[in-house]
């Protein structure tokens, strides 16, 4: 889905604008470097990740939205009493493959988990299958941060309808606590304050786990580099996600 942005506070203002290119470590706005907060939603076909992201930057739902090829949207928010630039990641839809063991997830997709430090994992509370996809699309995840604390939270969306409901919402708690991360139900059609809530509860994860802005900006959490940035392993790092994950457009894996 395209949604309204003002250009002076986004970095891309379109969907066509998905990262074609590795993005830079640090956005257009005049953020202080270390309060740079990156998200990406991830998810099934029609689960809302979208009407989430519209939702919690606009407090509007939107009801029609177009198939999405991704879009990055930058805000400042207040967190915690400071200023911090986010940056959410739109993403298309990944899908499990026939066999339900392995995902079909484009390469773009894998650049934005790649270049994330936090995640919305999505699905819908009346669609099992979109439930199913979480589990591998997690190890997808975690296969590109092999190690350390990845923040995480799972959105069980489309809370409204209830009668359509297929998740039970104990089993999207245990399938959090099993990922290590918070549970919340919401409706991005009839509440803004869950959603608002999950975004936010993720956003203090992540900057917590970036140091809270006392020291220097870890990009990639699981990286143990304490003193300085070690660029050549970055890069390294990086070719090899890029090379493993295909050179075509859908990538099986
Ligand atoms: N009832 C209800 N409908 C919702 C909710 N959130 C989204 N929808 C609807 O679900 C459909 C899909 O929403 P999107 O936000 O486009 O979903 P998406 O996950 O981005 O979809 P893809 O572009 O296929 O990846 C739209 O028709 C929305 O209006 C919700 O909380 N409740």
């Amino acid at each position: 889905m395209r949604l309204p942005v003002d250009p002076t506070t986004t970095m891309n203002s379109g969907s066509s604008n998905f990262l074609l290119v590795p993005i830079q470590e640090y956005p257009v706005l005049d953020c202080v470097p270390n309060k740079n907060v990156k998200i990406v939603v991830l998810g099934a076909s029609n689960v809302g990740k979208t009407a989430l992201i519209v939702r919690f930057l606009t407090k509007r739902f939107i009801g029609d939205y177009e198939a999405n090829t991704g879009a990055l949207y930058s805000r400042k928010i207040n967190l915690d009493g400071e200023q911090v630039s986010l940056q959410v990641q739109d993403t298309p839809c990944v899908s499990l493959q026939d066999d339900a063991e392995g995902l079909y997830c484009q390469e773009q997709i894998n650049r934005s988990i790649y270049w994330a430090d936090g995640y919305v994992l999505v699905f819908s509370i009346t669609d099992d299958s979109s439930y199913r996809t979480i589990q591998p699309l997690y190890q997808h995840v975690r296969r590109i941060h092999p190690a350390g604390n990845i923040p995480v939270i799972l959105v069980g969306n489309k809370s409204d309808l209830l009668r359509a409901r297929q998740v039970p919402a104990d089993e999207g708690e245990t399938l959090a606590a099993s990922l290590g991360g918070a549970y919340f139900e919401v409706s991005a059609r009839e509440n803004h304050e869950g959603v608002h809530a999950a975004f936010l509860h993720l956003c203090g994860e992540v900057s917590r786990a970036l140091g809270g802005g006392n020291g220097e900006k870890r990009r990639g959490l699981h990286l143990a580099r304490p003193k300085s940035p070690n660029m050549q392993e970055l890069k390294r790092r990086f070719r090899q996600v890029l090379s493993s994950k295909g050179k075509s457009s859908t990538t099986p894996l």
